[in-house]
């Protein structure tokens, strides 16, 4: 028999759509979307509230089926080969339990190792490594209702990992987590990436944590993907000339005089920030003169760039017909969507 050999992408999605309800009241909470993700990207899944990203990721993870469409994880069809593709995944889904709080830690993952068809044997030590790497080893055997948030973040991220599956589906997984906690976490999702090679399709509103972690992002609005490209691709085709001027509180009377248009002030501690977006040199040093003429103390000039979340917020504020191709990349043959969105490969 030929050995089976590993399909080119971890995720692949052909029109797959959801419409939730019937007749009158039908809603595609996701349009016909066609996708694919290779093996080891790490893929944000950018959205407001209600664009579909939570529907998305159930129907990857075979708890909600599609109206349309087929996905493949691993090459398995989640339709048609279900435990072969579920078990190329491990979720962590928002808001939901994923683990079970009257359980120690140890007690979920062998439950969940045993749930998903490992031996004792095979679990122990991948228990033992997972709790051991999230600084959890120690408090092993108290109950998960006991645990703080970003610890019970940590046991539902480590059961899903209990099977080492390739492809993780990550909802929301920084919410309600405090800054260190959530600097834990960003770590290790980045080091499950870099070191182990892990495919992640993260969701998150948290859009610093997304521009930190993913190497490709796409943007859903209203159930259908208006934007789709690696991560410094989409911020480099935002990028303008922009020049960040920090002057010390106390100038507030000398900025308000000398703004050139378009300049935007922000307070910040014992300073004022001045941004001047699509600018040149030349307004920036007459800039400089005039605070330097009126003696306002300067902290810094430096030059900036729109941050993701400015990118997004422009994206799915802009009319439909301002979000040019530019966002999308272009198409390769390989992998052309059902709604002419063209998608990285
Ligand atoms: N079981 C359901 N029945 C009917 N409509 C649903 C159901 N689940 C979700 N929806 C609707 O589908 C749309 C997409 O919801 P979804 O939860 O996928 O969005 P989301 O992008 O994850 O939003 P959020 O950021 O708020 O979590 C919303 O309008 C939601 O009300």
């Amino acid at each position: 028999m030929r050995a089976r050999t590993r399909p080119d992408a971890a995720i692949e999605l052909d029109g797959l759509g959801k419409v939730y309800g019937r007749g009158e009241k039908a809603f595609a909470a996701v349009k016909p979307t066609t996708l694919s993700v290779p093996w080891g990207q790490v893929i944000g899944l950018l959205g407001p509230n209600g664009a579909g990203k939570t529907t998305t990721i159930k129907m990857l993870g075979g708890l909600v089926t599609p109206s349309s469409g087929t996905i493949r994880l691993g090459g398995h069809d989640v339709a048609r080969d279900r435990s072969n593709a579920v078990r190329q995944i491990g979720a962590v889904l928002e808001g939901s339990r994923n683990v079970y709080w009257p359980m120690s830690a140890w007690e979920n993952l062998m439950y969940f190792g045993r749930l998903k068809g490992l031996r004792g044997g095979e679990i122990k030590p991948r228990a033992r490594r997972l709790l051991t790497e999230l600084g959890l080893w120690e408090r092993r055997n108290e109950t998960v209702s006991s645990f703080s948030r970003g610890m019970q973040q940590k046991v539902a991220v480590s059961a899903a990992l209990i099977t080492d599956p390739p492809i993780l589906l990550l909802d929301e997984p920084t919410l309600g987590l405090d800054v260190e906690a959530a600097r834990t976490f960003k770590d290790w999702i980045a080091h499950l990436a870099a070191d182990e090679g892990k495919t992640i399709v993260l969701t998150t509103h948290q859009l610093e944590v997304a521009q930190e972690l993913s190497d490709r992002i796409a943007v859903i609005k209203e159930g259908e993907i208006i934007a789709d490209l690696p991560t410094a691709e989409l911020l480099a085709r935002h990028a303008e000339d922009r020049f960040e001027v920090r002057v010390a509180t106390g100038s507030l009377d000398v900025l308000a005089r000398v703004l050139p248009d378009g300049a935007t002030t922000e307070p910040h501690d014992d300073e004022t920030r001045v941004t001047l977006r699509d600018t040149d040199e030349d307004t920036l040093y007459a800039l400089l003169a005039q605070l330097r003429a009126a003696g306002a103390p300067l902290v810094s000039v430096a030059r900036a760039q729109p941050s993701l979340e400015e990118v997004f917020l422009r994206l799915i504020h802009a009319d439909d017909d301002s979000v040019g191709d530019d966002d999308r990349v272009g198409d390769d043959g390989a992998n052309q969507p059902t709604q002419a969105k063209e998608t990285t490969s």
